[in-house]
């Protein structure tokens, strides 16, 4: 049985539908990469699995449940963990109040997260707005581990960051999926790295899957993931 279900899920804002019709599946501990151009519904479907935005129709089924009604909160109970792509530090509360805000029960802690982000441990008394970019992402990213999920998403994870971040930042994410064997979903404007994290890829166009495969064969034929995200 999947981990996380979508079947013909469509969802917008307002009256404005934005994803139409989409299904897609997602096993335990399994790596999906999400590619399109800005704008063509990337971080909707984020929003829509986290259930922060209106569906329309369709369902979302984690574990074989229908969650489909169920707030955000609730979700994250269940086992979703969210990395937005504002990061959305809180920026009057210390690197360590930002952790625990977060925390429910389970192997992540605060500690554990220092131990994945030594960084994050030498600044653990600096406020949210006293943190570079790179430990922003960090701290989102460990934040979202706090909830201790089955599912990470992570929308632009490597957005403004610098190469040697991003880098540390991909390794980080691949001890999380081979040694705690989280599954991810990783929206990227860097497809390449994007498909190298994952096993699978879809890529977006207006709304809709237009092209899916795994990743290892994304990668090998490129251009035509190019042909649908190239500016
Ligand atoms: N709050 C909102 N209200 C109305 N329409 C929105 C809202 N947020 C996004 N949209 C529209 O939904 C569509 C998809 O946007 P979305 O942010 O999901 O794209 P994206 O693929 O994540 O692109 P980007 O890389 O720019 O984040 C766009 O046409 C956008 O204008």
């Amino acid at each position: 049985m999947a981990l996380l279900e979508i079947e013909t899920l469509t969802s917008g804002y307002g009256e404005a539908i934005v994803l139409e019709e989409m299904s897609l599946a997602i096993a335990e501990s399994e790596g999906l990469a999400v590619l399109g151009r800005n704008g063509v519904g990337k971080t909707t479907l984020m929003l829509a699995i986290m259930g922060h935005i209106r569906q329309f129709g369709g369902t979302v089924r984690w574990s074989g449940r229908d969650i489909s009604r169920l707030p955000a909160n609730a979700r994250v109970h269940l086992g979703i963990g969210w990395v937005p792509q504002e990061r959305d530090i809180f920026k009057s509360l210390t690197v360590e109040e930002n952790l625990m805000v977060a925390e429910r029960v389970g192997r992540f802690d605060a500690a554990a997260i220092y131990d994945l982000f030594p960084r994050l441990r030498e600044r653990r008394r600096n406020m949210g707005d006293k943190l570079s970019g790179g430990e922003q992402q960090m701290l989102a990213i460990g934040r979202a581990l706090m909830t201790n999920p089955k599912l990470l998403l992570l929308d632009e994870p490597f957005e403004g960051l610098a190469p040697i971040i991003v880098e540390e930042l991909e390794d980080t994410i691949r001890r999380l999926r081979r040694d705690y064997g989280f599954a991810t979903v990783i929206v990227e404007q860097h497809a390449e790295d994007a498909l190298r994290l994952s096993d699978r890829a879809i890529v977006l166009d207006r709304g809709r899957i237009v092209l899916e495969g795994l990743a290892q064969d994304l990668l090998d034929d490129f251009d035509s993931v190019q042909r649908w995200i190239a500016v």
